[in-house]
């Protein structure tokens, strides 16, 4: 049982950090900073990302500037737990593609005093919480969402407008797929704009 009179060093350490925001908002740069300083501290870390994501890499974790990091794929985030042994820190990207145990995960591995760094999409192209994110900031120490910046008129842009067809929750991409935009500019484009072309 915590005690918050004489906390155990181990459980003082463990927290969870979640890093949310829209496509090209920074959230992997965010991470990788995160992560870079940690190695500088000597701290063990691990990164961790979901298999289904191979936009730019198998293996690696990959930001929009080409930034990269080692990272292991993994499958479910039951695995996380297997392979996160004698880890001062870990890694999640693309935390929206994982399933709902993240949650649990996140929660057990700050239990046992591992720093959980976490990042993913906010939300989907129709601006519904994505996977496991919602809960996610809910059982956070701390919550970053970071902005891109809107396409259309250069405000701070909080949504993903998918402009390619497709009705699929999940479709892997990048700016050929994707845009930053604003409230204003997002819901003027789901007023105004004809359908997107069918790329296939
Ligand atoms: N509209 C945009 N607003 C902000 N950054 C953008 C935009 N388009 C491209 N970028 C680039 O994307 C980078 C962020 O990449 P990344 O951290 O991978 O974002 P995320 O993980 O949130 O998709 C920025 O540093 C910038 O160079
Ligand atoms: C909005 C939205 C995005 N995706 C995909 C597109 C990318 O492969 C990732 C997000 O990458 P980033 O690191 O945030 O740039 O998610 C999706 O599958 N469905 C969506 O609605
Ligand atoms: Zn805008």
């Amino acid at each position: 049982m915590y005690n918050e009179n004489n906390p155990n060093e181990t459980q003082r350490k463990g927290r969870i950090e979640v890093i949310c925001g829209s496509m090209f908002s920074g959230k992997t740069e965010e991470l990788l900073r995160r992560l870079r300083r940690a190695k500088i501290a000597r701290q063990k870390v691990e990164i961790f990302k979901p298999v289904i994501d191979v936009r730019y890499s198998q293996e690696e974790v990959v930001s929009h500037d080409k930034n990269s990091i080692l990272s292991t794929p993994v499958e479910h985030s039951s695995n996380i737990l297997l392979l996160a042994s004698e880890v001062e820190v870990v890694g999640v990207d693309e935390a929206q593609f994982f399933d709902k145990g993240l949650t649990d995960v996140c929660q057990q591995l700050a239990d046992q005093g591992i720093r959980v760094i976490v990042a993913g999409l906010d939300m989907d192209f129709k601006r519904i919480p994505f996977g496991p994110m919602p809960a996610l900031c809910a059982i956070a120490d701390d919550v970053t969402k970071v902005h891109a910046i809107c396409v259309r008129c250069g405000s701070l842009a909080c949504y993903s407008h998918r402009i390619v067809a497709g009705e699929k929750q999940v479709m892997l991409g990048e700016m050929h797929e994707y845009q930053p935009l604003c409230r204003k500019c997002y819901l003027q484009e789901q007023l105004f704009s004809t359908p997107p072309i069918n790329k296939f």
